[in-house]
């Protein structure tokens, strides 16, 4: 365990130098790791593990495309790849990877086949911190834990194949068995995490519902949406409108800030957007603040958790979230992008 410095504060940190994947598939070597649900973060964690040697098998629902693609992906029905309730018998590491709406549907199920010794895993602390509204309570003889990426399955997977890795977070809210932090660690590790960061089920998901609903997911949207609009209704055009507000930001200013943190963004641009952006930054800091506010607190009263609960347990919340994507990808700002995409030189189609 390292403890490196954040900024002024210490926190312990596992890194793959300290926690090497061998001593991860010497620790998990007896153990058979079920991974329930296919969706994002499912295929990557599996796929990931599977590479990494570990026993791992998938439950999912025989007939649906997410069975299909788990067959297409490697995984052998009958061998390693099985229903859901019979992957929860064979398991000793349950991954508890349906979405959170539809891990209350499911519990009654998972919860039978939790035996003494077993470990439930999660990737959100959603369920547990919930409880109240996911009724998730484990028994009191498993190890409960959790991995959370911080990225999407899909970059974990990606990232992993390209000998990267997605840092996570771990935290353990259960220790029956005495080796859940070696039986965590080395789960992180497996799905190709690429060093882990401790923190516990509340502050994951106090910090997670927060980011994706701000500057994550919705407050870049949102203030790509307000400075394109504001750019377009003063005459200019929508590439000009799109390339100013996203292309470079994604192609050039981020992987810059991704490298070396934002003053060397900075400092590789003109003295004139220097001197902007530092007299800018602080006004935009203090207008969102309020709204930053107001949404941890909306977290933490459990308001958007219940939200997500009430629209994602519906039978078609999967169209209705489509259709709010298709607007978002029909608008003229998304629509534009499209047209600047194709536009890459490296997505010309080179005429033979
Ligand atoms: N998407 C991501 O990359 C990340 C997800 N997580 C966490 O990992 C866990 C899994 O997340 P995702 O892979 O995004 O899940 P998802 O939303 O893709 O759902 C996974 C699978 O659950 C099943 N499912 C979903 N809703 C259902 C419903 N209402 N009824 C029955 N089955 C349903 C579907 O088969 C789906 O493929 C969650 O706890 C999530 O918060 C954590 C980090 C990133
Ligand atoms: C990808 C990720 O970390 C998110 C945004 O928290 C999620 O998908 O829930
Ligand atoms: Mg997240
Ligand atoms: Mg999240």
């Amino acid at each position: 365990m390292a403890k490196l410095n954040f900024g002024g504060t210490e926190e312990n940190v596992v890194t793959r130098d300290e926690f090497p994947l061998s001593k991860a598939q010497e620790v998990l070597k007896d153990e058979v790791v079920a991974v329930i649900g296919y969706g994002v973060q499912g295929p990557g964690q599996a796929l990931n593990q599977k590479d990494n040697g570990i026993n791992v098998i998938v439950g999912q629902r025989k007939g649906t495309k997410t069975w299909d693609k788990a067959v297409s992906d490697g995984f052998v029905p009958g061998e390693t790849l099985f229903e859901i309730e019979e992957a929860l018998q064979r398991g000793t590491v349950i991954c508890y990877l349906l979405s959170d709406a539809a891990q209350i549907a499911l519990w009654p199920t998972v919860k039978k086949h939790l035996t003494p010794g077993k470990a439930l895993y999660f990737s959100h602390g959603f369920g547990i911190t919930f409880n109240e509204q996911t009724g998730i309570v484990p028994p009191a003889d498993v190890d409960v834990f959790l991995v959370a990426p911080k990225g999407s399955g899909t970059s974990l997977r990606r990232m992993f194949l390209q000998g990267r890795g997605l840092n996570s977070s771990y935290a353990i809210f259960q220790d029956a068995t005495g080796k859940a932090f070696e039986r965590v660690i080395s789960l992180g590790i497996a799905v190709g995490s690429g060093y882990l960061f401790e923190t516990n089920f509340k502050k994951e998901v106090y910090s997670d519902l927060t980011g994706e609903r701000g500057t994550l997911m919705g407050c870049i949207q949102g203030i790509f949406a307000a400075q394109y609009e504001v750019l377009r209704s003063n005459g200019h055009t929508p590439s000009e409108a799109f390339n100013e507000t996203v292309e470079e930001l994604t192609q050039s200013l981020m992987p810059l800030v991704a490298e070396n943190g934002m003053d060397w963004m900075y400092a590789n641009c003109s003295t004139t957007a220097q001197r902007g952006a530092l007299d800018w930054w602080k006004k935009f800091r203090d207008a969102t603040k309020p709204v930053f506010e107001d949404l941890y607190k909306s977290v933490a009263t459990g308001f958007e958790s219940q939200r997500s609960i009430d629209s994602n347990s519906q039978p078609d919340y999967r169209e209705k979230l489509d259709a709010e994507l298709k607007e978002l990808r029909e608008s003229e700002l998304w629509q534009a992008g499209k047209t600047v995409r194709s536009l890459r030189p490296e997505n010309q189609v080179v005429e033979a």
